[in-house]
């Protein structure tokens, strides 16, 4: 998070349903990409709807450091990027700094491994505590040089290999972020690259890599995909537009969902089935969501969400579905604390490692707005209210850990609340989803 300025608490009362259309803004992660491919590609990738969030500006302008030309030149015109070609990224002259962003970080790492170039990454407090050593592991490998803080985090410095090595790596942990900076790095390495995904995850980086031109396999075989990029590509310039988030849509979903007498249209919604697990666990506990006007845009499935409040049952959910709704957790507990019955998760290790430790921070967070809720190793235990409000903070703030989606997540709780709840930071929502005030303001006029 880089906003320089203090904390800035704000409590989130409960007011009437939400309702009308509204649109969320571009995908983080494809906005990501769409960068980083584009800075890549010789000539002039435009892209639409790219999400103006403190994450993606930080890819922009480490970029931008490294030889490419991002600009916009009036508010409402598409991003064009200037790319310098695939091997031709530039040493550059300072830290790279990542903010709160893993994803800048991981994949940017991914890049650099096979330009002979050295580059240092900084990051804010909560970006310094996350594990680097799963892509370093990796990359490693492929020839590049790491010299982490101890423990393996950031602050870092590395330098690529003069001379790429072409891998195959089964994937230890399932995780987008390390299979993309293996493919990234894939792209100037001769030879073919491979990586072995045990349990799927979000395969944005392979669509936008065969859209920019590279020769992308994937094969798939009892649940296992194997993901194999041919090297030295030479990327075509593209333009792009960039669906709505599905994760900044949760919040929305979740919202509607749990207001009395909300009937919300959210319109462009991504949904890619690597990220859509939370609406069908919400249709699993009674949720009314129906996708109208299914579409492709940009290569990725889309479609307007209407969703009509409805009370929720609790379920177990299943733990196969996680990667497909990792940043979706911390709202659905939200819904699981005002559902009907107990909800149980499991296989949740990896929410222990996001900007904050999801689980403990959901499970204090609803603690202290009066659900009942039980912490275990690898998920929550959450005994719904059966649809009567939470409490709220009656005296204190939710601590938030400089993470985005506890904030947004305990603002909801807030709108299904008596007393409304109070958390300790908004700024972080300007990571992935500067418009949500804004928005919420909207949907509740
Ligand atoms: O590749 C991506 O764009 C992302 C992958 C996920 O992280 P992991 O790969 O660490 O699971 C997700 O949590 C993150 O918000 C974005
Ligand atoms: C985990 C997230 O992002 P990142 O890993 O890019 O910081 C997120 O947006 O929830």
């Amino acid at each position: 998070m880089n906003s320089p300025s203090l904390p800035q608490p704000r409590r989130f009362m409960p007011a009437g349903p939400l309702r009308g259309r509204i649109r969320v803004p571009g995908d983080k992660s494809i906005s990501h990409r769409a960068i980083m491919l584009g800075a890549l590609a010789v000539g002039e990738t435009r892209v639409t709807g790219l999400l103006e969030g403190e994450d993606v500006m930080a890819t922009a302008a480490a970029l931008g450091a490294l030889g490419a030309t991002i600009y916009k030149e009036r508010a409402d015109d598409p991003w064009s990027i200037h790319g310098v070609g695939v091997g031709a990224l530039l040493q550059p002259e300072s830290a790279l700094e990542m903010g709160n962003s893993g994803t800048s970080t991981r994949l940017l790492m991914g890049l650099i491994a096979s330009h002979a170039i050295t580059a240092a990454f900084t990051g804010d407090a909560s970006l310094s505590k996350r594990p680097m050593g799963r892509v370093i592991e990796p990359l490693s490998r492929i020839g590049a040089q790491f010299t982490p803080s101890p423990g393996g985090t950031l602050p870092l410095m590395m330098t690529g290999a003069p001379v790429p090595v072409p891998i195959e790596y089964r994937l230890p942990v399932p995780s987008a972020q390390v299979k993309s900076a293996i493919l990234l790095a894939g792209l100037n390495t001769a030879g073919i690259t491979t990586v072995i995904e045990p349990v799927p995850t979000r395969d944005h980086t392979e669509r936008m890599l065969r859209g920019f031109g590279a020769r992308v396999e994937v094969e798939e075989s009892g649940g296992t995909r194997t993901i194999r990029i041919h090297g030295e590509a030479d990327l075509r310039p593209q333009a792009i537009i960039v669906p709505g988030d599905p994760s900044s849509a949760a919040f929305f979903i979740v919202a509607a969902t749990l207001v009395e007498g909300s009937d919300l249209v959210i319109e462009n919604v991504g949904l890619n089935p690597t990220r859509a697990g939370l609406i069908e666990v919400l249709r699993q506990m009674g949720a009314d969501i129906t996708a109208i006007e299914p579409r492709e845009v940009g290569g990725e499935p889309v479609a307007d969400l209407h969703v009509r409040h409805s009370v929720l049952r609790g379920i177990e959910v299943d733990p196969a579905l996680a990667p497909s709704m990792i940043d979706e957790f911390p709202i659905l507990f939200v819904a699981a604390a005002l559902a009907q019955g107990r909800t149980t998760t499991s296989g949740l290790e990896e929410l222990r490692v996001k900007e904050s430790d999801r689980l403990a921070a959901m499970a204090t967070a609803l603690a202290a707005v009066g659900a009942r809720v039980e912490e275990t190793a690898d998920g929550l235990a959450i005994d719904g209210s059966g649809g009567a409000p939470l409490r709220g903070t009656t005296d204190g703030r939710i601590e938030t850990h400089l993470d985005h989606r506890i904030a947004m997540s305990m603002a909801v709780a807030g709108l299904a609340s008596v007393d409304g709840v109070e958390v300790d930071d908004v700024r972080p929502i300007g990571t992935s989803f500067p418009a949500f005030e804004a928005l919420l303001e909207q949907a509740r006029a």
